[in-house]
């Protein structure tokens, strides 16, 4: 398999905005605005094989964040092949829907009945990307709980140009230093020496926009449904240990993730939950 295999799906909107999806773990491969470069890190090293998680783009954590449980790291909607629902052109957008249900592979490992459901939205200079969980077990079942992110990776020209705004205030989990602490300047400059590398958990950032920024590029992200923010970078030592990227490649790419850590989120037979992530390029 690989990013133009028959798993991939590609959107065109009218207005030339451009996305691409794989089946293989309902990822979001490429996001191309009007007028504007390709958006998203893409590691030129990936699998794309069955069971593998695809470095870059936009990977869902599902139903487990990192190794915050048994699952496998990150749990398992990253490696499933996902069902394409449907796939549109609109008036001035493009739309795909992709769905993934329990099977016997992962009720063996996470024994709740449930279905995903990943949109993609592309329209000028805007991506939507929507992820929406259904407990569909019996009224009597347990209720399912679960951590989730959607992991986007951000194509930067040079790390050392760039910056983060938005965090100012909020408390977060620094998983290098493996301790919690306050971001207490609006701005996170994140090639600084000290800094890399860079793996933070930022809690109730909720729908704060956050504005990523380099040179002659802006790009803001607005998040809804999910509470957290995780902003992931391997820097230089981490990612020479990454057998899917090359080691230089730390420097082209930021993850700036909307995610659902803090609070896990609990759904009972029959109910939902839907968590969104928008990017605009300015
Ligand atoms: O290598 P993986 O499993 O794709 O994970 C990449 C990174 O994902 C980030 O979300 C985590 O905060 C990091 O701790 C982790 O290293």
């Amino acid at each position: 398999m690989s990013a133009d295999s028959p798993e991939s799906i590609t959107l065109v909107a009218p207005d030339g905005a451009q996305a691409t999806l794989s089946l293989h773990g309902g990822h979001l491969l490429s996001w191309q605005p009007v007028g504007g470069v390709e958006q998203l890190y893409l590691s030129p090293r990936s699998e794309f094989a069955p069971g593998k998680a695809i470095r870059g783009g936009v990977p869902v954590c599902f139903p487990q964040f990192a190794e915050r449980g048994s699952l496998p790291r990150h749990g398992f909607a990253r490696t499933a092949l996902w069902e394409l629902v449907s796939q549109e052109q609109g008036q001035d957008d493009a739309l795909a829907v992709l769905r993934l249900r329990d099977s016997d592979a992962t009720r063996a490992i996470w024994p709740h009945a449930f279905e995903l459901e990943l949109s993609v939205r592309v329209s000028g200079r805007s991506l939507d990307i929507e992820l929406a969980c259904e407990h569909r077990g019996q009224p009597d079942d347990a209720p399912l709980q679960f951590t989730a992110a959607l992991h986007t990776y951000l194509r930067v020209g040079d790390l050392d140009a760039v910056s983060v705004e938005g965090l100012a205030g909020l408390r977060y989990f620094d998983a290098v230093k493996q301790a919690e602490a306050l971001q207490r300047m609006d701005l996170l400059l994140t090639g600084e020496k000290g800094v890399l590398d860079l793996d933070r958990i930022y809690f109730g950032v909720k729908e704060r926009p956050l504005l990523v920024s380099e040179e002659r590029r802006q790009l803001t992200l607005q998040q809804q449904g999910f509470d957290d923010t995780v902003v992931w970078n391997p820097g230089p030592d981490r990612c020479a240990k990454l057998a899917d990227m090359p080691p230089q490649d730390w420097s082209q790419m930021l993850c700036v993730e909307a995610a659902c850590i803090g609070r896990p989120i609990e759904l009972q037979p029959g109910e939902s939950w839907v968590g969104r992530q928008s990017l605009t390029l300015l």
